[in-house]
């Protein structure tokens, strides 16, 4: 856990703008989040460049694949320096595993249980009956069993798993200030409310990134805390 478990999640394709929040934030997080769209548009080189900022790096790209491959992946993430990397838990115990043993020492490795932007009907829609606490509950022990860090999982979620599993981290995203809009976010709650759950790490983007002063953003919700 950083001293600051407030990491602001840059979901954006241009690194001049990814750097330009990072810079403004920088006195409020604790590190800074890159994942998908800025990764397939920035590459390896990106998150360089994003890591001479000084601050940690959370590489959220949500690996899904066979074992073969997450390890390959990992393996060509290694010399980044990250501070974090994520697989997908519903690739597997064996994928996990493999993950595990490809990714650098120093680099915390955790799983995503159930998406923050999936309620119980979404998961009904893909063959989950149970709904998201059961699933993220199954997929966490599973998680546990191959040796990773910690999950991603909701702010609902996040109490009964630190509870039973007190080293783990806890990324949680799906974190919303009061009145802010949800956009695609399903299971939210506030920062105070997630932190006061369990979360060793809180996941924030839109609420900092599209605000009229980012900066300002960020501090209040770090005052939050
Ligand atoms: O279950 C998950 C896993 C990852 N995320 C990521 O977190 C941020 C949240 O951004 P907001 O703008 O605060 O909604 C985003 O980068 C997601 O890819 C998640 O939301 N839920």
């Amino acid at each position: 856990m950083t001293a600051n478990p407030l990491f602001v999640g840059l979901d954006t394709s241009d690194l001049g703008t990814a750097q330009a929040i990072a810079r403004a934030v920088a006195p409020h997080v604790g590190g800074l989040k890159l994942g998908l769209q800025f990764f397939t548009a920035q590459g390896p080189e990106g998150v360089r460049r994003m890591a001479d900022l000084g601050l940690p790096i959370f590489l959220d790209l949500k690996l899904h694949d066979i074992p073969n491959t997450v390890a390959g992946a990992l393996h060509s993430l290694a010399g980044l320096g990250l501070y974090m990397v994520n697989v997908h838990a519903g690739g597997g115990l064996a994928m996990m595993q493999a993950a595990r043993a490809a990714c650098s020492p120093g680099t915390k490795l955790i799983a995503v249980t159930v998406l923050t932007s999936l309620d119980a009907d979404d998961l009904t829609g893909v063959g989950v009956g149970d709904g998201p606490a059961a699933q993220v509950a199954r997929l966490a022990e599973l998680t546990r069993e191959a040796g990773l860090d910690g999950v991603v999982c909701s702010p609902h979620e996040v109490a009964t798993l630190s509870a039973e599993w007190p080293e783990g981290e806890f990324v949680v995203p799906g974190i919303r200030p009061a009145g802010a809009a949800l956009g695609d976010q399903k299971r939210v709650m506030t920062p105070a409310q997630a932190l006061a759950a369990g979360a060793t790490m809180l996941v924030i983007g839109r609420p900092i990134t599209d605000a009229a002063d980012p900066a300002a953003a960020a501090a209040a919700i770090a005052a939050s805390l």
